[in-house]
């Protein structure tokens, strides 16, 4: 019923044109968060990515031979949905609730909105697609629409999660963009905010460490990750990290990228390569935090690099090894470690 927003947003784009076009369209973004009265009419013709309790819309892709099963975020003009709320016999009052995320290159403002008061199943037979959980959707979708679904959701959790003001007790007030919240009683202005956490693959060379806690789903193995303490830096936090929860003196680190993951309240991801000397690999597992953490070797960590989803995994038979989705940067990091083994191979 809705053409995909991949047709609408592409930042990939932003790269190769100029850069003027991109300064307007971040200043036309800052005005909107600024300005209700702005914000309010940009939402008349933006576009909405729709949410139940959470769980992104989202629908099927036309299959093409390399990328079957794939699904992409709707495109819901804010006029289509009021028409949706319509025949629901809801009220249109619902839509000023969408907080705003980005705006597409044609300034075309995009916005998020929780529509957990309404029947799940009507709105996904009126809008055509399907509400999925978050986790799910990360191996559904490609390309820019990750991030883009990670961050609407991440903004109305702040919102569900930020009602009261944490000095005063009294309710707190969003601007119309949903990019803060106010408390008149105290005078607090809250802003939406990110957990810092570091994570990283370690290699010794040939092999690299993954780890898994008792909650990840079965055979699923991650590079090792852990929240910064308060006044850390970067480096502080990843030998923290490892000494407590591997028992490994790190030898040599760098930053390789970041990243927001929307979990579990919105964290920032400082992805880091790190190697220990072939001497000192000895693992001592902190039964706390992690349920396993083993060496891989390249050969293995290729063949869960080839499984497009996760392998089904029964109960009493060994599990496959398989690792986070492409969007997470456990997975590029992962990916990266491949290349450089690859690389130093030749
Ligand atoms: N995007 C990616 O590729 C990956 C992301 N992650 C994320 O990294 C996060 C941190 O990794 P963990 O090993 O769980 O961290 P961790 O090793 O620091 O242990 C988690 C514990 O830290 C404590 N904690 C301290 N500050 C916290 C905060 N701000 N929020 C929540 N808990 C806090 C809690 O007791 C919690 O149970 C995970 O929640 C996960 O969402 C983890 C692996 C891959
Ligand atoms: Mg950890």
């Amino acid at each position: 019923m809705f053409k995909s927003l991949r047709t609408l947003f592409r930042p990939e784009l932003v790269l190769t044109r100029s850069s003027s076009s991109y300064v307007t369209r971040m200043r036309h973004l800052m005005k909107l968060k600024e300005d209700d009265g702005a914000c309010l009419e940009a939402l008349r013709s933006g576009h909405l990515l729709l949410y139940h309790w959470l769980a992104p819309l989202l629908q099927k892709a036309p299959a093409t031979a390399s990328t079957p099963g794939l699904f992409q975020l709707p495109a819901i003009n804010t006029s289509d949905f009021e028409g949706v709320l319509d025949k629901l016999g809801k009220s249109r009052a619902l839509v000023n609730e969408a907080v705003l995320i980005a705006c597409t290159e044609q300034h075309e403002a995009q916005f998020s909105l929780d529509v957990g008061v309404l029947d799940k199943s009507e709105v996904e037979r009126l809008c055509g697609g399907a509400f999925i959980d978050l986790r799910k959707a990360f191996f559904l979708l490609r390309g820019p629409e990750a991030p883009l679904v990670a961050r609407g959701q991440a903004l109305l959790r702040w919102h569900q999660t930020h009602g009261f003001c944490s000095a005063s007790g009294h309710p707190t007030f969003r601007n119309q963009s949903g990019s803060q919240r106010v408390c008149h009683s105290s005078g607090q202005t809250y802003y939406p905010k990110m957990a810092p956490v570091v994570i990283t693959l370690i290699s010794d060379g040939t092999q690299c460490l993954l780890g898994r806690q008792a909650t990840f789903p079965r055979g699923m193995y991650s590079a090792l990750a852990g929240f910064c303490d308060m006044g850390e830096t970067i480096e502080e936090t990843l030998r923290r990290e490892v000494a407590e929860e591997v028992g490994l003196e790190l030898d040599s680190w760098r930053v390789s990228g970041t990243q927001h993951w929307p979990f579990p309240q919105s964290s920032f991801m400082v992805a880091c390569h790190a190697t220990v000397t072939p001497g000192n690999t000895q693992v001592s597992l902190n039964h706390e935090e992690l349920e396993d953490a083993r060496w891989f070797s390249l050969q293995e960590i290729e063949e869960a690099l080839r499984l497009k989803k996760p392998p089904r995994n029964p109960e009493g038979e060994t599990p496959t090894l398989w690792v986070p989705p492409s969007y997470a940067i456990a997975h590029q990091l992962v990916q990266e470690w491949v290349q450089q083994q690859r690389s130093a191979a030749r």
